[in-house]
Protein backbone atom coordinates (compact mmCIF):
# COMPACT_ATOMS: atom_id res chain seq x y z
CA UNK A 1 0.00 0.00 0.00
CA UNK A 2 1.39 3.57 -0.80
CA UNK A 3 2.32 5.90 1.98
CA UNK A 4 2.96 9.66 1.42
CA UNK A 5 5.54 11.19 2.57
CA UNK A 6 7.60 14.74 2.26
CA UNK A 7 11.64 14.66 1.41
CA UNK A 8 12.88 18.35 2.61
CA UNK A 9 16.44 18.74 2.18
CA UNK A 10 19.15 21.66 1.43
CA UNK A 11 23.02 20.82 0.01
CA UNK A 12 25.98 22.21 -2.19
CA UNK A 13 24.05 23.34 -5.39
CA UNK A 14 25.71 21.03 -7.87
CA UNK A 15 25.01 18.87 -11.28
CA UNK A 16 23.30 15.40 -10.52
CA UNK A 17 21.36 16.41 -7.23
CA UNK A 18 17.79 16.00 -8.93
CA UNK A 19 18.91 13.05 -10.72
CA UNK A 20 19.79 11.42 -7.10
CA UNK A 21 16.23 12.25 -6.10
CA UNK A 22 14.61 10.70 -8.99
CA UNK A 23 17.03 7.53 -8.86
CA UNK A 24 15.97 7.35 -5.28
CA UNK A 25 12.34 7.89 -5.92
CA UNK A 26 12.38 5.28 -9.02
CA UNK A 27 14.40 2.05 -7.11
CA UNK A 28 11.13 2.74 -4.52
CA UNK A 29 8.66 2.87 -6.98
CA UNK A 30 8.48 6.60 -5.84
CA UNK A 31 5.20 8.92 -7.34
CA UNK A 32 6.43 12.53 -6.85
CA UNK A 33 2.91 14.54 -6.20
CA UNK A 34 4.79 17.71 -5.32
CA UNK A 35 8.18 19.37 -6.41
CA UNK A 36 9.68 22.66 -5.45
CA UNK A 37 13.29 24.41 -5.02
CA UNK A 38 15.19 26.69 -4.96
CA UNK A 39 18.90 27.34 -5.82
CA UNK A 40 20.30 30.17 -3.29
CA UNK A 41 22.57 31.96 -5.37
CA UNK A 42 24.69 33.75 -2.44
CA UNK A 43 25.48 30.45 -0.41
CA UNK A 44 25.08 28.28 -3.62
CA UNK A 45 22.96 26.25 -2.04
CA UNK A 46 20.05 24.09 -3.49
CA UNK A 47 16.56 23.51 -1.09
CA UNK A 48 14.02 20.92 -2.36
CA UNK A 49 10.74 20.37 -0.81
CA UNK A 50 9.32 16.54 -2.73
CA UNK A 51 6.10 15.51 -1.30
CA UNK A 52 5.84 11.67 -2.61
CA UNK A 53 3.80 8.61 -2.77
CA UNK A 54 5.74 5.56 -2.24
CA UNK A 55 5.13 1.61 -1.49
CA UNK A 56 7.81 0.84 1.52
CA UNK A 57 7.66 2.10 5.34
CA UNK A 58 9.68 5.39 6.33
CA UNK A 59 12.51 3.37 7.91
CA UNK A 60 13.11 1.60 5.21
CA UNK A 61 13.21 4.51 2.52
CA UNK A 62 15.53 6.79 5.08
CA UNK A 63 18.12 4.07 5.59
CA UNK A 64 18.13 3.70 1.65
CA UNK A 65 18.38 7.24 1.44
CA UNK A 66 21.04 7.78 3.87
CA UNK A 67 23.97 7.15 1.54
CA UNK A 68 22.66 9.56 -1.23
CA UNK A 69 22.14 12.03 0.98
CA UNK A 70 25.55 11.84 2.89
CA UNK A 71 26.82 11.52 -0.63
CA UNK A 72 25.70 15.32 -1.49
CA UNK A 73 26.54 16.70 1.95
CA UNK A 74 22.83 17.22 2.51
CA UNK A 75 21.36 18.25 5.48
CA UNK A 76 17.46 16.31 5.15
CA UNK A 77 14.52 14.92 7.19
CA UNK A 78 11.93 12.64 5.30
CA UNK A 79 9.09 12.51 7.37
CA UNK A 80 5.55 10.75 7.17
CA UNK A 81 3.06 13.43 5.78
CA UNK A 82 0.05 11.80 7.79
CA UNK A 83 1.74 12.01 11.07
CA UNK A 84 -0.10 14.39 13.11
CA UNK A 85 2.89 16.73 15.27
CA UNK A 86 1.97 17.40 18.65
CA UNK A 87 2.14 21.26 19.49
CA UNK A 88 2.35 23.02 23.11
CA UNK A 89 1.04 25.95 23.08
CA UNK A 90 2.01 28.57 25.34
CA UNK A 91 -0.08 31.84 25.86
CA UNK A 92 -0.36 35.22 28.66
CA UNK A 93 -3.52 37.63 28.93
CA UNK A 94 -4.22 37.91 24.93
CA UNK A 95 -5.89 35.01 23.52
CA UNK A 96 -7.18 35.58 20.08
CA UNK A 97 -4.10 33.69 18.71
CA UNK A 98 -4.83 30.79 20.86
CA UNK A 99 -8.74 30.32 19.65
CA UNK A 100 -8.40 30.75 16.50
CA UNK A 101 -5.46 28.25 16.29
CA UNK A 102 -8.21 25.81 18.52
CA UNK A 103 -10.95 26.65 16.24
CA UNK A 104 -8.95 25.46 12.96
CA UNK A 105 -7.82 22.49 14.93
CA UNK A 106 -11.52 21.80 16.41
CA UNK A 107 -12.66 21.95 12.52
CA UNK A 108 -9.94 19.59 11.03
CA UNK A 109 -8.01 22.68 9.55
CA UNK A 110 -4.96 22.54 11.27
CA UNK A 111 -4.02 18.45 11.38
CA UNK A 112 -1.90 18.75 14.89
CA UNK A 113 -3.06 17.03 18.40
CA UNK A 114 -2.69 19.46 21.05
CA UNK A 115 -2.12 17.77 24.63
CA UNK A 116 -1.68 20.85 26.74
CA UNK A 117 -1.67 24.42 26.84
CA UNK A 118 0.84 26.32 29.05
CA UNK A 119 0.18 30.21 30.21
CA UNK A 120 1.85 32.32 32.86
CA UNK A 121 -1.35 33.22 33.66
CA UNK A 122 -5.05 31.72 34.38
CA UNK A 123 -6.96 34.21 32.74
CA UNK A 124 -7.60 31.49 29.46
CA UNK A 125 -8.31 28.12 31.42
CA UNK A 126 -11.80 27.75 30.69
CA UNK A 127 -10.93 28.51 26.27
CA UNK A 128 -8.98 25.74 26.71
CA UNK A 129 -10.51 23.38 28.88
CA UNK A 130 -13.90 23.62 26.71
CA UNK A 131 -11.93 22.52 23.53
CA UNK A 132 -11.29 19.64 25.91
CA UNK A 133 -7.30 20.13 26.31
CA UNK A 134 -5.34 20.13 29.53
CA UNK A 135 -4.36 24.39 30.64
CA UNK A 136 -0.81 24.23 32.88
CA UNK A 137 -0.48 27.10 34.82
CA UNK A 138 3.33 28.39 35.25
CA UNK A 139 3.52 31.60 36.88
CA UNK A 140 7.04 33.30 35.79
CA UNK A 141 8.94 35.84 38.50
CA UNK A 142 12.18 36.57 37.82
CA UNK A 143 12.94 34.07 41.18
CA UNK A 144 10.86 31.27 39.61
CA UNK A 145 11.77 31.64 35.56
CA UNK A 146 14.37 29.43 35.63
CA UNK A 147 11.85 26.91 37.06
CA UNK A 148 9.34 27.87 34.66
CA UNK A 149 11.66 26.85 31.69
CA UNK A 150 12.92 23.66 33.03
CA UNK A 151 8.95 22.54 33.54
CA UNK A 152 8.53 23.33 29.96
CA UNK A 153 11.54 21.81 28.91
CA UNK A 154 9.99 18.61 30.80
CA UNK A 155 6.45 18.78 29.69
CA UNK A 156 8.02 19.01 26.21
CA UNK A 157 9.53 16.22 26.84
CA UNK A 158 6.80 13.97 28.50
CA UNK A 159 4.44 14.90 25.58
CA UNK A 160 6.38 14.25 22.69
CA UNK A 161 6.14 18.10 21.82
CA UNK A 162 7.02 18.54 17.95
CA UNK A 163 6.60 22.21 18.21
CA UNK A 164 5.81 25.07 20.68
CA UNK A 165 3.91 27.87 19.82
CA UNK A 166 4.46 31.18 21.40
CA UNK A 167 0.26 32.84 20.84
CA UNK A 168 1.42 36.14 22.36
CA UNK A 169 3.17 34.59 25.35
CA UNK A 170 4.86 37.86 26.92
CA UNK A 171 7.65 36.33 28.39
CA UNK A 172 11.38 36.23 27.19
CA UNK A 173 12.71 32.68 27.02
CA UNK A 174 16.52 31.65 28.52
CA UNK A 175 19.02 31.37 26.18
CA UNK A 176 19.03 27.09 27.21
CA UNK A 177 14.94 26.78 26.35
CA UNK A 178 15.82 28.61 22.74
CA UNK A 179 18.88 26.32 22.25
CA UNK A 180 16.99 23.14 22.82
CA UNK A 181 14.05 24.51 20.81
CA UNK A 182 15.93 25.56 18.09
CA UNK A 183 14.46 25.25 14.75
CA UNK A 184 10.95 23.82 17.07
CA UNK A 185 9.46 27.21 18.52
CA UNK A 186 7.71 29.57 16.48
CA UNK A 187 6.20 32.65 18.21
CA UNK A 188 4.16 35.58 16.42
CA UNK A 189 5.02 39.27 17.11
CA UNK A 190 2.62 42.05 16.61
CA UNK A 191 4.18 44.40 14.57
CA UNK A 192 6.24 44.44 11.23
CA UNK A 193 9.64 43.41 12.18
CA UNK A 194 12.71 44.51 12.22
CA UNK A 195 10.49 47.75 12.93
CA UNK A 196 9.29 47.72 16.72
CA UNK A 197 10.85 44.66 18.40
CA UNK A 198 10.36 43.92 21.63
CA UNK A 199 7.48 45.44 24.45
CA UNK A 200 4.75 47.01 23.33
CA UNK A 201 4.93 47.45 19.54
CA UNK A 202 1.60 49.03 19.00
CA UNK A 203 2.50 51.88 21.23
CA UNK A 204 6.04 52.14 19.40
CA UNK A 205 3.83 52.72 16.33
CA UNK A 206 1.70 54.99 17.23
CA UNK A 207 4.53 57.48 18.59
CA UNK A 208 6.29 57.01 15.44
CA UNK A 209 2.70 57.36 13.02
CA UNK A 210 2.80 54.86 10.81
CA UNK A 211 0.14 54.07 8.07
CA UNK A 212 0.72 50.22 7.96
CA UNK A 213 1.26 47.63 10.86
CA UNK A 214 1.58 44.18 11.20
CA UNK A 215 2.69 40.70 12.83
CA UNK A 216 5.70 38.78 12.07
CA UNK A 217 5.53 34.96 12.87
CA UNK A 218 9.52 33.90 13.16
CA UNK A 219 11.49 30.79 14.66
CA UNK A 220 12.86 31.96 18.48
CA UNK A 221 16.47 32.62 18.85
CA UNK A 222 18.08 33.72 22.08
CA UNK A 223 18.31 36.96 20.54
CA UNK A 224 14.67 38.42 21.07
CA UNK A 225 12.61 39.14 18.12
CA UNK A 226 16.01 38.42 15.71
CA UNK A 227 15.31 34.79 14.75
CA UNK A 228 14.34 33.22 11.24
CA UNK A 229 10.94 35.10 9.55
CA UNK A 230 8.68 32.73 8.50
CA UNK A 231 5.45 34.95 7.60
CA UNK A 232 4.15 38.68 8.05
CA UNK A 233 0.94 40.30 7.08
CA UNK A 234 0.07 44.00 7.15
CA UNK A 235 -2.80 45.94 7.63
CA UNK A 236 -3.46 49.81 6.92
CA UNK A 237 -4.02 52.37 9.74
CA UNK A 238 -4.11 56.03 10.23
CA UNK A 239 -3.80 59.19 12.23
CA UNK A 240 -6.95 57.98 13.88
CA UNK A 241 -6.14 54.98 15.10
CA UNK A 242 -4.79 55.24 19.24
CA UNK A 243 -2.63 52.40 20.57
CA UNK A 244 -5.74 50.29 21.73
CA UNK A 245 -7.24 50.52 18.28
CA UNK A 246 -4.27 49.67 16.57
CA UNK A 247 -3.76 46.78 18.69
CA UNK A 248 -7.63 45.89 17.65
CA UNK A 249 -6.62 46.05 13.82
CA UNK A 250 -3.55 44.09 14.36
CA UNK A 251 -5.62 41.19 15.48
CA UNK A 252 -6.45 39.73 12.94
CA UNK A 253 -3.27 39.51 11.19
CA UNK A 254 -1.60 37.72 13.99
CA UNK A 255 -3.80 34.80 14.23
CA UNK A 256 -3.16 35.59 9.89
CA UNK A 257 0.30 35.23 10.05
CA UNK A 258 0.64 32.97 12.93
CA UNK A 259 -1.69 29.94 11.55
CA UNK A 260 0.54 29.90 8.43
CA UNK A 261 3.55 29.85 9.92
CA UNK A 262 2.25 27.06 11.94
CA UNK A 263 0.36 25.02 9.02
CA UNK A 264 3.48 24.84 7.20
CA UNK A 265 5.71 24.18 9.79
CA UNK A 266 3.90 20.89 10.15
CA UNK A 267 3.80 20.59 6.30
CA UNK A 268 7.31 20.59 6.13
CA UNK A 269 7.24 23.93 4.04
CA UNK A 270 9.84 25.44 5.63
CA UNK A 271 13.56 25.15 5.23
CA UNK A 272 16.08 27.34 7.22
CA UNK A 273 18.93 29.16 5.47
CA UNK A 274 21.19 31.01 8.03
CA UNK A 275 18.43 33.30 9.39
CA UNK A 276 16.40 33.28 6.61
CA UNK A 277 13.46 31.00 5.57
CA UNK A 278 12.93 29.40 2.67
CA UNK A 279 9.06 28.90 2.38
CA UNK A 280 7.92 25.98 -0.04
CA UNK A 281 3.93 27.82 -0.26
N1 LIG B 1 14.12 34.20 23.67
C1 LIG B 1 12.98 34.67 23.14
N2 LIG B 1 11.87 34.72 23.89
C2 LIG B 1 10.72 35.22 23.36
C3 LIG B 1 10.70 35.72 22.04
C4 LIG B 1 11.90 35.63 21.26
O1 LIG B 1 11.93 36.01 20.08
N3 LIG B 1 13.01 35.11 21.85
N4 LIG B 1 9.54 36.33 21.57
C5 LIG B 1 8.66 36.79 22.65
C6 LIG B 1 7.36 37.46 22.34
N5 LIG B 1 7.54 38.91 22.43
C7 LIG B 1 7.23 39.59 21.29
O2 LIG B 1 6.71 38.97 20.35
C8 LIG B 1 7.92 39.58 23.62
C9 LIG B 1 7.53 39.07 24.84
C10 LIG B 1 7.93 39.71 26.01
C11 LIG B 1 8.67 40.86 25.99
C12 LIG B 1 9.05 41.50 27.26
O3 LIG B 1 9.70 42.53 27.30
N6 LIG B 1 8.62 40.83 28.36
C13 LIG B 1 8.99 41.30 29.74
C14 LIG B 1 7.87 40.98 30.71
C15 LIG B 1 6.53 41.48 30.18
C16 LIG B 1 5.41 41.05 31.11
O4 LIG B 1 5.71 40.41 32.14
O5 LIG B 1 4.27 41.38 30.80
C17 LIG B 1 10.20 40.49 30.19
O6 LIG B 1 10.22 39.26 29.88
O7 LIG B 1 11.03 41.09 30.89
C18 LIG B 1 9.05 41.38 24.76
C19 LIG B 1 8.66 40.75 23.58
C20 LIG B 1 8.35 35.63 23.56
N7 LIG B 1 9.60 35.23 24.12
Amino acid sequence: MSEEYVLTFACPDRAGVVHAISGFLLRHGGNILQSQQHGDAASNRLFMRVHFSAPGDLAELRADFAPTAESLLMQWRLADAAARPRLLIMVSKYGHCLNDLLFRRRIGELPADIPLVVSNHPDLADLVTSHGIRFEHVPVTPDTKQDAEDRLLALVEEHRIDLVVLARYMQILGDDVCKQLDGRAINIHHSFLPSFKGAGPYRQAHVRGVKLIGATAHYVTADLDEGPIIEQEVVRVDHTFCPDRLAAAGRDVECLALARAVQWHIQHRLLLNGNRVVVFR
